[in-house]
Formats: structure tokens, sequence, C-alpha cells
């Protein structure tokens, strides 16, 4: 076979497209790891002895008040922010603290902000393009011959999200809650291993939030998921086991029922919606 031929063979799977084994190690423990954690800033611990394990497909939703040190944590996790002492591991092998920002993204943790930043005068499909396009693990000379691959996964994601039926419009005419659920879709382009979810729902309709927890269920098992959440209806919705952060700490963990019953938990923040 020639190699043009090869390279137009619709049922041949390139070795640079196929799922290559991830390098982090989660056979032997979590798929994130912190022991120990703290950070100052100007004296004030916004992060205090935190130790937070996920497991490998784990949903996970970390809820408490504000200030508690929710978004601290996470830009701990993706190298924004780093902190004075503690260990922070992605799998057994990957010392999040010796990487910059890139690099554990291209490992794959990918974070989702709370406001959506997609691309508005582009199509819902050329967004999800852009966003593949970004992985730097493919190599971008060879971008021209995977356009099939690309279309493949493409539609995966849009049906993942919902939004086929509107692959082809401007991203600028969606809803506030389609725009985060391309936002997750481009994020899932990458394969990332880990997903950091800033609080999706905020200014969704009831709808949009009963799809949102459809979709951060449904990929549960298939990536490991953390979902930093206020809205307590939303986080009881979708939630297995939860965190409380309180003053850069844990206060609580445990299913949804067993935190909102800890008197701790009642006093400093639940109390305040009871
Ligand atoms: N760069 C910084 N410089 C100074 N103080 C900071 C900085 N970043 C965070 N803080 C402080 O650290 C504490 C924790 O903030 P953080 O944003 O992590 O909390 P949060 O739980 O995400 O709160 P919210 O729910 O309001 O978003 C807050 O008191 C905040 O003012």
């Amino acid at each position: 076979m020639s190699i043009f031929e090869q390279l137009t063979n619709r049922d041949q799977v390139f070795d640079f497209l196929t799922p290559v084994a991830s390098p982090v190690d989660v056979r032997h423990g979590p798929i994130l790891y912190m022991e120990g954690v703290s950070v100052s800033f100007d004296g004030f611990k916004a992060i205090n002895n935190l130790n937070l394990t996920i497991d490998d497909g784990e949903l996970r939703c970390i809820i408490g008040p504000n200030g508690a040190g929710k978004t601290t944590m996470m830009d701990i996790i993706t190298g924004k922010t780093r902190p004075d002492t503690g260990s922070v591991w992605f799998g057994s092998r990957h010392n999040l603290l010796r990487m910059n920002e890139p690099d554990i993204a291209t490992l794959g943790i990918g974070r989702k902000f709370q406001k959506p930043t997609v691309f508005e005068a582009l199509t819902v499909f050329e967004n999800l393009e852009l966003a593949m396009a970004a992985d730097k693990r493919i190599l971008p000379t060879l971008t021209a011959i995977m356009t099939a691959e690309y279309r493949d996964r493409i539609d995966e994601i849009l049906e993942m999200i919902g939004l086929q039926a509107l692959r082809d419009k401007p991203a600028g005419i969606l809803s506030h809650g389609q725009k985060q659920w391309l936002e997750i879709g481009m994020l899932l382009m990458q394969k990332p291993r880990l997903l950091l979810v800033d609080e999706p729902v905020a200014g969704m309709t009831e709808q949009e939030m009963e799809r949102t927890a459809e979709l951060l269920t449904s990929l549960a098992g298939k990536q490991s998921v953390v979902v930093v959440e206020h809205d307590m209806g939303f986080v009881r919705s979708i939630a297995r086991k939860v965190t409380v952060l309180h003053q850069g700490s844990v206060l609580a963990e445990g299913t949804m029922d067993q935190v909102s019953n800890d008197p701790d938990v009642i006093k400093v923040y639940l109390g305040e919606e009871a």
C-alpha cells in the first residue's frame, strides 16, 4: 500500500491516534493526592495543612463558604499557585509541584473556569476543532491527515454535550448553559484524566442545571471530575462524596447526608442554608 493510500485509509487507526497508555499511574493509589499543603498570602493562611485524595474515575464535589480556599486549592493543582509546604501528586508518578502550568495541562488536568470563554464568532464545531488543535500531544504537522478522525471525535463530543443540532451555529448565539457545555466539550477534546470544574451551574436555568448534572455524572468513571459549587440543590443531585473546606482545610467529608448532618458543618456553613 502506498503512503498516500495508508494515510487516506479510513479503516486504519494510526499509532498517533490510538490512546497512548496513560502516563498517569493509578495502579496503587488515587489519581490526585495532596498532603499537608499550606499557602499563605501576606501572612494569611488561605490553605492550611490540606489533605485531599481523589480516586480515579471519581466525581467529587467540593463545597465551603466564601474564602474557604476552594479556588486556591484548584490553583495549586493546576500549577498557578505554588504552596509553601506539602505534596501534590498526580498518580504515583507525577509530582505536580515540580511542573509548570502548561505541562500539568498537557499531562491531563483540565480546568473549567466559572465564566465560559468560547470563541463566539466561530461555530460550535470550530470551537471543538480549535480545542483539539490546542492539544500539544498531537503533532501539528499531522493535523491535515487526521481530519476524518477529528470529525468522529468531535461528533462524539457533540453528542455528549447535546449540541449536535447547533454544530454549525456561531457559539455567540448559544445560551449561557450551552456555552458552558461547549466549554466542557472543548476540555474533553483533550481527553483529560482529571477535570476541575468551577461553579458550573451559576446563572443556569433549572433545565440547564439538570442537563449539566447528567453531563457531569456521565463523565465520571471515564475521567475524574472535581466540581466546586455553591448551589446545594445541584450538589445534592450529583454528589457521591462531598468535601467541605473551611479556612483552608478539610472540615468534613462523606455523602451529602453525612456532611449536611455534621454539627461542625452546620455551624460554619450549611447552617446558613438551613
Ligand atoms: N493572591 C491572593 N492574595 C491575597 N489573598 C488571597 C489571594 N488569593 C486568595 N486569597 C485569599 O485566600 C482566601 C481563600 O480564597 P479562595 O478564593 O481560594 O476561596 P474560595 O473558597 O474559592 O472562595 P469563593 O467561594 O468566594 O470563591 C480568601 O480569604 C482570599 O481573600
